[in-house]
Formats: C-alpha cells, sequence, structure tokens
C-alpha cells in the first residue's frame, strides 16, 4: 500500500526579499516523511490556486504550520489594531474553510503554533494579539537574535488534563516545549477543548470535539528535532497513522 498523502500549507514568502514563493521549512517535510511515513506535497496557501475540494481530494491529512502573519481579527469578529501585526489573507481564506471541512469529513489536521491558532479561530475562538501584555503572562516569543537552537529551544511545561488526550497520547501529563509565538486563545470555541497549558494558563494543546477524526493542535513547534524527541515523535506518529487509516479506507 502506498504511504498516505500530506498536505502541508504553504507560507507566502519572498525569496531574497523579491521573488514570492510559497515556502514550507524543511522540519515540516522531513517530520512527515520520516515520522508519520507519508508523502509530503506543499499547498499553496491561496484558494485561487487551490480550493478546499483540490486539497481534500489529494490529500489524506494536513499539517498547518507556523507562520508569522497572523490570522485577520476579522475572523473572529475583532477591530484590525497594529498590534495584529502582518496578515497572510490568502493562507486565511484557504486554511480556514479546509480546516472546518476536513474535520467534518474526519480527514485527519494537525496545528502547529499559527496552525493551532487557525484550527480555533476555525472553531470559533478568539486570539488575543499579543499574550505577554496580559496580567500574570509570560513571554512565549522566541529570542530574536539567537540561532536556530536558541529559538526553538525546549522552555516551559504544559501540564495536560490528567487522563486528556493528550495525555494518554504523550502517556505523560506534562510536557516541555519550545515557544515561538505572540498571540494566544483568548476565549475557546464551544468546540475546542483545551487539553493543555502552560505555567501561565496560556492554551497550548488543543483538540475539537466531536471530531470523527484526528483534529488536535499544538501552540508549540513539536517539528524541531522531531524524530528524536519524546513528545513530538509520538503526536506525528499519531497523525501519520491517522491518515494512514483514511488512506485504506478510501
Ligand atoms: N503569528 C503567530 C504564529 C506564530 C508562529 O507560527 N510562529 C512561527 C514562526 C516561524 C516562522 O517565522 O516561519 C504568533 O506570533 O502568535
Amino acid at each position: 500500500m502506498a504511504r498516505p498523502v500530506i498536505g502541508i500549507i504553504g507560507n507566502h514568502h519572498l525569496i531574497n526579499d523579491e521573488y514570492p514563493a510559497q515556502a514550507v521549512g524543511v522540519m515540516n517535510v522531513s517530520v512527515v516523511a520520516e515520522v508519520c511515513d507519508a508523502v509530503p506535497v506543499v499547498l499553496p496557501a491561496n484558494p485561487a490556486h487551490v480550493s478546499v475540494e483540490d486539497a481534500l481530494s489529494v490529500c489524506n491529512g494536513f499539517i498547518l504550520p507556523g507562520g508569522r502573519p497572523n490570522v485577520h481579527p476579522e475572523e473572529y469578529g475583532h477591530e484590525e489594531t497594529e498590534a495584529h501585526g502582518a496578515f497572510d489573507r490568502d493562507r486565511d481564506r484557504l486554511v480556514l474553510p479546509l480546516i472546518r471541512e476536513a474535520v467534518a469529513r474526519g480527514v485527519p489536521v494537525l496545528g502547529l503554533c499559527r496552525g493551532f491558532q487557525e484550527m480555533a479561530v476555525a472553531f470559533g475562538s478568539t486570539l488575543h494579539p499579543e499574550i505577554r501584555d496580559l496580567p500574570g503572562r509570560m513571554n512565549h516569543r522566541m529570542p530574536p537574535d539567537g540561532t536556530l537552537e536558541e529559538k526553538f529551544e525546549l522552555r516551559h511545561w504544559v501540564t495536560l488534563n490528567p487522563g486528556g488526550r493528550f495525555a494518554r497520547l504523550f502517556g505523560a501529563d506534562e510536557v516541555f516545549t519550545n515557544t515561538l509565538h505572540g498571540q494566544g486563545i483568548e476565549e475557546a470555541g464551544a468546540r475546542v477543548v483545551v487539553d493543555g497549558r502552560a505555567p501561565d494558563g496560556t492554551a497550548e494543546a488543543i483538540y475539537i470535539e466531536g471530531a470523527p477524526g484526528f483534529a488536535m493542535g499544538v501552540q508549540w513547534h513539536p517539528e524541531w528535532n522531531a524524530a528524536a524527541d519524546p513528545v513530538s515523535r509520538p503526536l506525528f506518529e499519531a497523525f501519520g497513522r491517522a491518515a494512514a487509516g483514511l488512506r485504506r479506507a478510501a
């Protein structure tokens, strides 16, 4: 049986600050090939080039990777402010409906960082533009001038709901993670279950209640060092098994 196909949503990127491209980090590509045991396919994040139906007809699962631009606040009913920073409206317009449709059809979805935020927004959550400005919250952003190792260094614990989905998947009630984000979930939508939190209360692990398939997201970046990391590996293996199951059933 051929391996399942996992679509990785691209990010708008300018090569040499000039040439427009759709980019996906090699970390995401290699984790799909080597840990999910699936074929990685980069999906341009623009509904003018790929429709929701196109994506669902080609892929057995989707990784929604991190990306600097924030989901536009209009998508969760907030006014745009300077604090919201840059956007990628093409990605918003493809991914939000894609998440809803994939989840409804039981097609596996795994959200990472911005992708976690997209899953939350797709199911009715609101985001705060800069969570470190909230009382009692810590800075979850990456060190701006560090090496990649410093940026992706594991920096805080995430406490998982005992006996919850993530705790069962990891075989632990706490995991140690990296953190590279400014935004965070403000109010979770009705079907968005917050299954893990950072020490300051920030939502870190979610799943979609009632989803017929794998529908999980993490605010951190498990793709870093995924093959060797004892937390990342079971997450991507479970996602890969879900995609393989869907392919066998097709
Ligand atoms: N924009 C959001 C999401 C942050 C995120 O996905 N960071 C990873 C960036 C990696 C990259 O630069 O490609 C936020 O800041 O909360």
